[in-house]
């Protein structure tokens, strides 16, 4: 594997004393060029932190992170961030939000107006890929949440990024916007080669994007286990349905499962609502 990511002996404390939470501790994980690897877990495992940390968002409260071998020292256009949340600008256009960055470095000395020209010919190239074409002068408020998080997704690849780090980006779309959004990121991942690193809470969703699936276990947050996904690299929604990708999606749930220490206590449940009749 050719690795683009390099995570060593990652840890990462906020707060001191007894209030210290330790959101990492000891990750080590390699990522491969052109990898696609999505990250599960239970509630405050440290997802989010490690992504940041990728990011360069957070820094390390020790270890490193390494891109193609060089440490980070914060954020970098090659490593561009997409949220639950789309953070458009309202008072842009589509297509201004998705050339805001380029827009604003306009006065660097060490960009041209080629550099500009450029860009502008890709923001229309993934305007098109985005199927957003027909609503370019739109205003965000008048998209749907599906269209809003396509803006943003644009927007991040504009500078065309090698990695592209994802936070629960579809987690606020409902489910058939969301199977339409995997293929397109799938898409997006194979044409642009990037490296794409997904959070999220979903195990079909880590399953059907994944290369890998990382389960991350809290107090501390660390990594737990890690998946190899077998399907075909050419997804299709119907291998949701296959046998194999059932059995993975129940081992990941029950594995996710045991290390939250989560339990339905039914009984309990049960002696209460009988409780409550007898008191009625
Ligand atoms: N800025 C911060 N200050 C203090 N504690 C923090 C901060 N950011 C995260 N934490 C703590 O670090 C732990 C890991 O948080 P993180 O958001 O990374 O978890 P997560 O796995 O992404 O959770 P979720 O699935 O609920 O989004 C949590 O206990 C959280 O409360």
């Amino acid at each position: 594997m050719d690795t683009k990511i390099s995570i060593d002996a990652a840890n990462k404390t906020f707060g001191d004393g007894e209030r210290q939470i330790v959101a990492l501790q000891g990750v080590d994980l390699d990522i491969g060029s052109n990898e696609f690897v999505t990250f599960v877990g239970a509630s405050g495992c440290g997802k989010s932190t490690l992504l940041r940390c990728i990011g360069g968002l957070e820094t390390l409260t020790s270890g490193s992170i390494t891109v193609d071998g060089s440490a980070i020292s914060g954020p970098s256009v090659d490593r561009a961030m997409v949220f639950q949340h789309y953070s458009l600008y309202p008072w842009l256009t589509v297509m201004e939000n998705i050339k805001f960055s380029r827009l604003l470095q306009v006065h660097r000395t060490d960009i041209t107006s080629a550099d500009v020209e450029v860009a502008s010919g890709r923001a229309d190239a993934l305007l098109d890929l985005m199927g957003l074409t027909h609503v370019r002068d739109a205003y965000p408020n008048q998209l749907s949440g599906g269209m809003q998080q396509r803006v943003a997704i644009a927007r991040a690849l504009l500078p065309r990024p090698q990695i592209l780090l994802m936070d629960e980006p579809f987690g606020a779309l409902d489910a058939q916007t969301r199977e339409v959004m995997h293929d397109l990121i799938l898409h997006v991942s194979k044409l642009e080669k990037t490296t794409i690193v997904f959070v999220t809470h979903d195990v079909e969703e880590a399953i059907y994007l994944g290369q890998r699936v990382v389960v991350m276990a809290p107090r501390p947050g660390r990594i737990d286990s890690i998946y190899p996904v077998e399907l075909p690299a050419k997804r299709d929604q119907d291998m949701k349905l296959s046998t194999e990708f059932m059995q993975q999606k129940k081992a990941i749930l029950h594995r996710i499962r045991e290390t939250a220490g989560m339990r339905t206590d039914y009984e309990l449940l049960e002696r209460m609502t009988r409780q409550a009749e007898q008191q009625q």
